[in-house]
């Protein structure tokens, strides 16, 4: 066995992640050892006090990480914990080949899973409530002697407490006397809400004296604060997984449980300085599991606190707290304006401000900014979607001109398609920069790649910054469809340059011209990033 960590955090209160086992359960995540490995090093660095690793010998993957996490990973705060269920019935627990293979996992912390509904006993168990109660005590009891902590997991407490409240506090009063240092309680389908927990677990509490810990799956969408009523209560252990990823809908999302502890209820659950990670924490742990981080997400979300209304952001300019519940800095998080038709004064003026553009309280320019965005959305063009595009908006504005590095003359894509199934995408664009005419053509996998190289050609010779430049997204929406190929079409194009990444928007009934008007100002926002003077 080895001690994996020093944590600086008392005992008192548990934060204990579940996401390399139970989130690992959700559809769709497949893990590989590496991805566990460096889950668990991102976890580790949050603070989180256990990191339940998966279940050693149900597959050679989780045997295998549990040696390679010892092996490879000095934890700094957290320890490690394997998970298994208790001795089949009818044997004994220091010959069941699962509990043997919890032991040589070397992990420091246990967590067994028991049945705590009876009629699971009797249905999946195929046993008797005696003597699921016998292979609780003798499991825990077992471990504890071979000196490892131990947790129990309550499988469907609730459920289970429903149905015959006495039978599942006699497993947690079992867990308990048998040494287990908590007693989890699981509501395993989900369906609970939080009075129903706050009132079952200060009767468990009261009742059996056990120290009790919250295991919540989100099916009622309720997770979290079936978990905070628990802590409410008086649970002190909480198992949440990063984002909120498990079985079917998922668990009591880590982030806002930790967040809401420090935050809302003043309780120390995180090292010094941690939560202040969250934010980078949720989104590299998404990158691993390979999701798309959730947008929305609470505290975490790049949307959390972005302001779209007009009148919240009136409101915020005179102090952000009058529309944020934190300061989005405590958990590593940024606020953000949105500009969009629902933008009014103090809406461009705060995002001037996040651009580095000072408005200087210029009534004039900030009101004409607010109508040509007004005017712009109702034409199709979305701003709080593509940053650069407004920026350059609102520079023309305050210039009194648009930002040019270059003058189109005239651009043109053809696509031929041949009698034998092949085609040709190829465009043609005429530009003059710093006084010169360039003509220049190319090809492309589509017309809108051809017109993107042409461009890019023309452009090049003159601006050799524009070389590192990659068009990573390119999105198309038809925005009134009942105009079938008529219809106006908006198309949203990201850029970067290797340190950062900027959206533009164009709006046209023919594709490929609004292609071509987000292109335009990708590469114009792309010179301005790059330091470049515009010309005269
Ligand atoms: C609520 C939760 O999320 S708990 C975590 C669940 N996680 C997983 O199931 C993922 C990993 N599981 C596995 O890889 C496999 O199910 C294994 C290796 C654990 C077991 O595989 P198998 O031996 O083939 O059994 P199988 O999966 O069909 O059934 C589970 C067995 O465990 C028994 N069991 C279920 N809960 C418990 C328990 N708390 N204590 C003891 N035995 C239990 C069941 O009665 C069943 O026994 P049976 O084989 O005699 O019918
Ligand atoms: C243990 C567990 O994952 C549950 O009961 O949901």
């Amino acid at each position: 066995m080895t001690e994996t960590a020093t944590s600086e955090l008392d005992d008192s209160f548990h934060v204990f992640d579940t996401t390399l086992r139970d989130g690992a359960q959700r559809e769709g995540i497949n893990l590989t050892v590496a991805d566990k490995l460096a889950i668990a090093r991102h976890l580790d660095d949050f603070g989180v006090g256990f990191i339940e690793g998966g279940w050693p010998g149900a597959n050679p993957r989780d045997t295998e990480f549990f040696a390679r996490a010892q092996a490879e990973i000095e934890f700094r705060h957290a320890q490690l914990v394997a998970f298994g269920a208790t001795r089949r019935p009818g044997a004994k627990a220091a010959e069941d080949p699962q509990v043997k293979a919890l032991l040589e996992s070397g992990a420091p912390v246990i967590t067994l899973v028991a049945k705590s509904h009876d009629r699971h006993v009797e249905l999946a168990l195929r046993t008797t409530l005696d003597e699921n109660l016998e292979m609780v005590r003798d499991t825990v009891s077992y471990l504890k002697d071979q000196g490892r902590r131990v947790f129990m997991d309550c499988e469907h407490f609730f459920d289970g407490y429903r149905a015959n409240p006495e039978y599942a506090k006699a497993v947690v009063r079992t867990a308990a006397e048998a040494g287990a240092d908590v007693v989890v309680l699981c509501d395993t389908n989900g369906g609970m809400l939080p009075a129903q927990v706050h009132a079952v677990v200060s009767t468990v509490l009261a009742d059996t004296g056990a120290r009790l810990g919250i295991h919540a799956q989100d099916d009622t969408g309720c997770a979290v604060a079936n978990t905070l009523a628990a802590v409410d209560a008086g649970a002190t252990h909480v198992q949440c997984t990063a984002n909120g990823y498990g079985e079917r809908v998922g668990n009591a999302n880590l982030f806002p449980v930790v967040a809401a502890l420090e935050l809302k209820y003043g309780k120390k659950v995180l090292p010094e300085g941690r939560l202040r990670e969250t934010t980078r924490i949720s989104h590299a742990i998404a990158e691993v599991v390979n999701l798309t981080p959730s947008t929305h997400q609470p505290y975490v979300g790049v949307s959390a606190f972005a302001h779209k209304a007009g009148l919240h952001a009136s409101a915020i300019k005179v102090d952000p707290d009058l529309y944020q519940h934190i300061d989005p800095e405590l958990v590593g998080n940024t606020m953000r304006m949105l500009v969009s038709d629902m933008a009014g004064r103090a809406s461009v003026e705060l995002k001037g401000k996040e651009l580095g553009i000072d408005l200087g309280g210029d009534r004039e320019v900030v009101g004409r900014v607010v109508e040509r965005v007004k005017e712009r959305e109702l034409r199709g063009y979305t701003y709080e979607a593509a940053d650069a595009s407004f920026e350059l908006l609102l520079r023309a504005e305050v210039e009194g001109r648009p930002l040019k590095y270059f003058e189109v003359e005239s651009w043109r894509a053809i696509v031929e398609d041949r009698p034998d199934g092949t085609h040709a995408n190829e465009a043609t664009v005429k530009l003059w920069a710093k006084s010169e005419r360039i003509v220049a053509t190319a090809e492309g996998n589509g017309p809108v790649n051809a017109l993107d190289r042409a461009l890019r050609v023309a452009l090049e010779k003159i601006y050799p910054q524009l070389a590192k430049l990659e068009l990573v997204d390119y999105k198309v929406r038809i925005l009134e469809g009942k105009h079938g190929t008529s219809s106006t079409t908006r198309v949203l194009i990201s850029t970067s340059d290797g340190s950062g990444e900027w959206a533009t928007v164009g709006v046209a009934e023919n594709v490929i011209a609004a292609s071509w008007q987000a292109l335009e100002d990708a590469y114009t926002y792309g010179l301005l990033r790059a330091g470049v003077q515009p010309a005269e």
